[in-house]
């Protein structure tokens, strides 16, 4: 594990572990750099935390929700999936088990969006969470071909 990577933590919010049909996304209200963004819900770890009681603690505060955690979406680090240069996220499959999510804090909107859409590929996404989508769709047997088509073109080798 990297000392110099902060850890963060996302939900994949799903509608059915067994069998996820949609997904949902957040959008973020701030900082401005990520501001009119969509993402998965979450947020950095705290000293002394683990991994897992942050990510129900991030749900609680920003959503007001309780949840059930699936499989992780794992990511080509140890800590999950690269942010930027100071930040990796771990991210797994979660289902709700009690409350209605509300945009409590950080987000200005919530959308249930359905993982075969055009909806989800088209939405402006933090850069850094569209392989994690892609991850996500993978683990979740589906295929988006309109995501697929937003990736930008492989170098010629
Ligand atoms: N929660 C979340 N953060 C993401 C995603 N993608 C991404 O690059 N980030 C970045 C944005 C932030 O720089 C960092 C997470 O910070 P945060 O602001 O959500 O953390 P936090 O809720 O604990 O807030 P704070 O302590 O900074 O107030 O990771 C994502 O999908 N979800």
């Amino acid at each position: 594990m990297n000392p110099e990577l902060k850890q963060v933590v996302g939900a994949a919010i799903v509608d059915d572990l067994r069998s996820p049909r949609s997904l949902l996304a957040a959008r973020r209200s701030a900082p401005e750099q990520y501001a009119g963004m969509w993402e998965f819900p979450g947020g950095k770890v705290e000293p002394g935390e683990t991994c897992e009681a942050a990510l129900h603690r991030e749900l609680a505060e920003e959503l007001g929700v309780e949840v059930a955690l699936g499989a992780e979406i794992t990511g080509p680090l140890a800590q999950g999936w690269p942010l930027n240069q100071s930040a990796a996220m771990r991210v797994w499959l979660v289902q709700l088990t009690a409350g209605e999510p509300q945009p409590l804090e950080d987000h200005d909107e919530l959308r249930w969006v359905r993982l075969d859409s055009l909806e989800l590929a088209e939405l402006p996404w933090i850069p850094a969470d569209l392989p994690i989508v892609s991850a996500m769709l993978q683990a979740a047997g589906v295929q988006n071909p309109a995501l697929q088509l937003q990736r930008p073109p492989r170098e010629p080798s």
